[in-house]
């Protein structure tokens, strides 16, 4: 008898070469590090116990020692995400046939028109429309969180352009779906487009319908459909529920149309609404009563469908019977269709989304990342992959709360009748009720059940949690950006978005959920465990980053030295730490399709985040826990502004808007650029260049220097030595080794504190054990300090109004 040969659905091929040298380079450099925390904490405990020694110089050595000591650590965390990196391929066209598939509800969220234009989230909402899947199985609904009449008149005027631009792209298979998108771009070949002259006619009628809704949509907001601006202020924080099933009366045709259903939660200032993951929430349950997809598509506004394919490839993994019972989400990347080629911000966080995500894959599988994700419905209802639900109605009624409707769509014999539910007004009110917000009293919404509420970044604690629980996850990443998103384009916004991250990742550290206690005692496998957990610490970067721009500066004028010296064996450790760690991440950006110059750009980025967005992250934090306020969300603005779009095309740091977050960077910066001409000038006054160039310093000089300064008696100095070691003692933290050794190269420099000034320190290098740090340092740090340093002063005073605020700011930051 023949069998029949099924193909599969999708198939894993595991990157043997990547991940054995990542292992190889894993080993090497955790016995570098090892060595190295030999080195720093031996010297510490001897400074310790040796009673010759002021308690400054064994504070410094102890800051650094634990800055290199959490740095390993969070370093060893993010080692996991190379242990084991996968990439697949999906095979859509070899899904069953249509009939079998089951039901896809889209989430879109908006929250503001302000800031999230009507027009962009009406691209974003046709082309999930138009999906490639049966539209009678395709549900979109669209979250207004901002309570607009001007977004719901704009999503009626979307539904009667759509009936004619859905055809049109499966007619020709169009795979651009959002109509800005597509008509902003030329014909594109691999758009599957038949270039014959009705199809050009066809275009050009599209395109001017296109104009036509466009202008609707713009005029309506200009005849006052936005109120003005208080108004709109009170109405986003203040309104009640409404909930329309978008083009139900007098359309023929329409059953070859996915159903659209607008969603404006109820909103009270007396109830917290748990931004995104509220909105989520009602849409989860609203959704149930009316359509009850089993997978639900989940879609920040500004991100549109790029290719209608993802549905159906999303599902090869879905419906593969080996991964189906604990597969809960398919994570597609977030990626952008307005970065720039210099992509200064770096908003296109490669390493998550080419590094990090495969290498989850191989293990339990990516975290979920907000937007651009196929999650299946029961994995949000609270219960391990293949437990029931509590039998218990009383029970039931305390997870999901008293709706009947939702509790009956919870039975396994549940069969949702779509027309039953267009028709009865009756499930229409009830989907009112479902979205009111005293609704989730009392329930396990938001905890268990759901989007989770403890963290602003709620797409990290719903994810983590789902795996705590047991479910897998999948990243998929084809070659054709499945969606397209908007990046910031301006220095302020990309900072606050990140910053909001990191208070939303601390948020889950402090809590009792953090990651590296909570994924082990649930049992969570160790390696994913630690590519969450590396998550939750990485804004605890910003204390240790601001060590390193302070600490071996003011160890520097102290006389006390940090590190061994060129001719000392302990030297070449720390340099190859930093050359190896540079050359793994300049290596792994080459081997991702990226270039030197994002290369440095990463550094740059990654500098300027940790001592700016994740330092106020922490403090945001620390604000949270004295009980000052809550964290908020701060919406991202997706406006564009053609002068800003300008300078970023150009790749020109914009600081416009930039103010408070930027004192710290500024502060440096200054800083360096002081130590700049402080180090160029001494290094004129004392001569002595071959000391600097060759670490060889001739006695005499030294010691005139020392006289002049007033410092402990310094020998063999150098500079090339300082240049690696400023670097490779931060060298030891995660893939930024090298960033980190620009880090302390852009802000080493000479600080005159009131600490520094009232505590002289004697480092006596009579002391025979200590010979090998007789003093220091002090001017090579600030003559390496800094090639960088300029550049960075005139990125601030390129513009003149923000950075003067913020320079007068970091003035008096510099001065008390
Ligand atoms: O009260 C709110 C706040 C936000 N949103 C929506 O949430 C989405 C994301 O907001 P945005 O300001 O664009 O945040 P981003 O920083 O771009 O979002 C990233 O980070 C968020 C977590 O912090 C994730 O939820 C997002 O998916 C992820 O793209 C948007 O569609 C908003 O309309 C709401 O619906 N209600
Ligand atoms: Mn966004």
């Amino acid at each position: 008898m023949e069998t029949k040969q099924i193909l599969p659905l999708h198939t894993l091929r595991i990157e043997r070469t990547r991940a054995t040298l990542n292992r190889v380079f894993l080993l090497v450099h955790s016995l570098m590090l090892l060595a190295l925390l030999y080195y720093r904490a031996s010297w510490f405990f001897f400074f310790l116990t040796s009673h010759s020694h002021t308690w400054t110089f064994t504070l410094t050595w102890f800051l650094l020692l634990t800055s290199e000591l959490t740095l390993s650590f969070i370093w060893l965390l993010g080692a996991a995400y190379r242990w084991r990196p996968v990439s697949r391929t999906a095979f859509p066209e070899r899904l069953s046939d249509d009939s079998q598939l089951p039901g896809i509800d889209v989430f879109i969220c908006t929250a503001d028109p302000a800031k999230e234009p009507p027009l962009d989230v009406m691209n974003t909402v046709v082309s999930a429309m138009a999906l490639d899947y049966p539209t009678e199985k395709l549900w979109v609904y669209l979250s207004d969180d901002g309570g607009a009449d001007i977004t719901l008149y704009a999503m009626r005027k979307a539904f009667s352009f759509a009936m004619v631009w859905l055809p049109f792209c499966r007619k020709y298979g169009v795979r651009t779906r959002s109509p800005n998108a597509y008509f902003s771009k030329e014909i594109e070949e691999d758009d599957g487009l038949i270039r014959r002259g009705e199809f050009c006619s066809e275009r050009e009628k599209m395109k001017f319908m296109y104009e036509a809704f466009k202008e609707q949509v713009r005029s309506a907001n200009e005849m006052g459909l936005i109120e003005d601006y208080k108004l709109r202020e009170k109405a986003k924080a203040d309104h009640a529920p409404l909930i329309e099933v978008i083009g139900q009366n007098g359309l023929e045709d329409h059953d070859k149309m996915p159903h659209l259903v607008y969603v404006r939660r109820e909103k009270r200032p007396t109830h917290p609404h748990n931004f995104k993951a509220g909105a989520l929430n009602v849409l989860l349950r609203v959704s149930s009563s009316l359509s009850n997809g089993s997978y639900i598509l989940v879609l920040d506004c500004d991100m549109y469908s790029n290719d209608p394919a993802s549905a159906k490839a999303a599902m090869c993994f879905h419906l593969d019977p080996t991964l189906s019972s604990s597969l809960a989400f398919v994570q597609f990347p977030q990626m952008f269709h307005n970065i720039s080629p210099t992509d200064i911000y770096c908003g296109q966080f490669r390493e998550v989304f080419k590094v990090w995500w495969y290498g989850s894959d191989g293990l339990n599988g990516p975290n979920l990342s907000g937007t651009c994700f196929y999650i299946k419905r029961e994995a949000l209802y609270g219960t391990a992959p293949g437990l029931d639900l509590p039998k218990d109605l009383i029970q039931r009624r305390q997870w999901f709360g008293h709706s009947n409707e939702l509790l009956r769509t919870l039975r396994s014999d549940y069969k949702c009748n779509v027309e039953n539910a267009l028709q009865s007004n009756g499930l229409l009110q009830e989907a009112h009720l479902l979205a009111s917000c005293n609704y989730e009293q009392g329930t396990k919404w938001g905890k268990q059940v759901g989007f989770c509420y403890d963290s602003v970044a709620e797409d990290y604690m719903t994810g983590f949690l789902l795996h705590c629980r047991g479910w897998n996850s999948v990243y998929y990443d084809p070659p054709r950006p499945q969606f397209l998103g908007s990046t910031p384009n301006n220095l302020n916004d990309c900072l606050v978005q990140y910053k909001r991250w990191s208070s939303g990742l601390l948020e889950v550290t402090f809590s009792r959920y953090c990651p590296l206690t909570y994924g082990i005692m649930s049992g969570h496998s160790i390696l994913h465990t630690m590519c969450i957990s590396y998550w939750a610490f990485l804004p605890l970067y910003s204390i240790f980053a601001l060590c390193y721009a302070t600490v071996p500066q003011l160890g520097l004028l102290n006389g006390i030295s940090l590190y061994p010296e060129v001719s000392d064996p302990w030297f070449a450790l720390f340099a190859t730490v930093f050359i190896s760690g540079s050359f793994q991440h300049l290596f792994e950006v080459l081997h991702t399709g990226g270039s030197f110059r994002m290369w440095w750009n990463e550094l740059r980025i990654w500098m300027i985040r940790s001592v700016s967005s994740n330092f106020f992250g922490c403090l945001d934090i620390a604000t949270r826990f004295i009980g000052v306020k809550r964290v908020d969300f701060g919406l991202t603005s997706k406006v564009t502004v053609e002068d800003k779009v300008d300078q970023y095309a150009k790749g020109v740091f914009d600081f416009r808007g930039a103010g408070l977050i930027l004192v710290p960077v500024v502060t440096g910066s200054i800083l360096n650029m002081a130590a700049l001409i402080g180090g160029v000038g001494r290094v004129i006054v004392e001569g002595n260049y071959s000391a600097l160039m060759l670490g060889d310093g001739s006695d005499d000089s030294v010691q005139s220097s020392a006289a002049m300064w007033g410092q402990p008696n310094p020998k063999n100095r150098s500079l090339p030595a300082i240049f690696f070691l400023s670097g490779s003692c931060a060298g030891v933290q995660q893939h930024s080794d090298a960033s980190s050794a620009v880090l302390a190269i852009f802000f080493s420099g000479e600080t005159r504190s009131p600490l520094l000034l009232s505590s002289p320190v004697t480092a006596r290098s009579s002391d025979k054990d200590r010979s090998s740090f007789s003093p220091p340092v002090d001017q090579l740090v600030f003559f390496s300090g800094r090639s960088t340093s300029p550049i960075a002063a005139l990125w601030f005073l390129h513009d003149d109004e923000s950075s003067s605020a913020a320079i007068r700011t970091s003035f008096f930051f510099v001065l008390f």
